[in-house]
């Protein structure tokens, strides 16, 4: 999408985010525990946005905020998957869209899957790689597998949006590129955290980059080099070779925010 023309969804203006909820000056509401002060950006529509940081950088805590200010616009698939281990697949697919149903319709199809959702959720687990599992509890599943549940509900809910939190973890390289393939296809905008440096420049149109709680990086994929992305990752032992002919950038040369033009 032209970045000129792009309509902002969410933004945010030198917002303190954080735990818990204490009163500052002037009675105002702020966190009692701030992980990212001062945080400016915006979400546009059609935005696909890979969210880069080290452990501790923010993801989840930015994530959780943009899913607290979204609603009911965003799918939402968390970090640690959320799934009732005990329940089969099936179950734990249609638990995306519990709240639209009744209590009735819900219990009952928990004793007797209703045929339609089933169909839906047959699809979905076809599509990835989970058709013969639908009745299996999700506690006998591998990780990789779970993680495939997870996206399979946050698909299921059918938003327009998509938030993930490392949807894409646990699987290989070859199976995270057809997940983030399909949450692609089935939604306009997306956010989504995840540590693999080459996929957020390869797959995603833009990068929000954590450090220190700052937002050091907010620009185009295309505009972006693994040496630039590197940067975001003070303690790694030893960074990995950028794929690209560019000298790795000093870390002190990066700009606060990389802004839209
Ligand atoms: N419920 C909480 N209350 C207080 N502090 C928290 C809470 N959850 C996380 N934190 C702190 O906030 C900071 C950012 O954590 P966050 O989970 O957002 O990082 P992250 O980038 O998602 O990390 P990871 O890649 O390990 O998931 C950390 O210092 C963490 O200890």
């Amino acid at each position: 999408m032209a970045e000129g023309k792009r309509q902002p969804l969410i933004a945010f203006h030198g917002e303190d985010l954080g735990y818990g909820l204490e009163r500052g000056q002037g009675g105002r509401a702020r966190p009692a525990r701030v992980v990212l002060p001062g945080l400016s950006l915006t979400l546009h529509r059609g935005d696909r946005v890979a969210l880069l940081g080290q452990s501790g950088a923010g993801k989840s805590t930015l994530l959780a905020e943009l899913r607290r200010r979204l609603g009911p616009q965003a799918a939402w698939c968390p970090q640690h998957h959320g799934l009732v281990a005990q329940l089969a697949v099936y179950h734990n697919v249609y638990m995306g869209r519990l709240p639209e149903h009744s209590a009735l319709a819900n219990l009952w199809n928990l004793l007797r899957p209703l045929k339609r959702p089933w169909q839906a959720v047959a699809e979905l687990c076809e599509l990835l790689g989970l058709e013969g599992l639908m009745r299996r509890p999700v506690g006998q599943l591998s990780g990789g597998q779970r993680q495939r549940v997870a996206i399979a509900r946050a698909l299921y809910q059918q938003r327009d949006l998509f938030l993930g939190d490392e949807p894409v973890a646990s699987v290989d390289p070859h199976q995270a590129l057809r997940l983030l393939a399909l949450i692609e296809e089935r939604h306009h905008t997306s956010v989504v955290a995840l540590h693999q440096r080459e996929l957020a420049l390869s797959h995603f149109d833009r990068v929000w980059g954590l450090r220190d709680g700052r937002l050091v990086i907010d620009a185009p994929a295309g505009e972006l080099t693994l040496a630039e992305l590197d940067t975001l990752y003070p303690d790694a032992d030893a960074a990995p070779a950028p794929i690209t002919s560019t000298p790795p950038l000093d870390p002190e040369a990066l700009p606060c925010s990389r802004g839209r033009p």
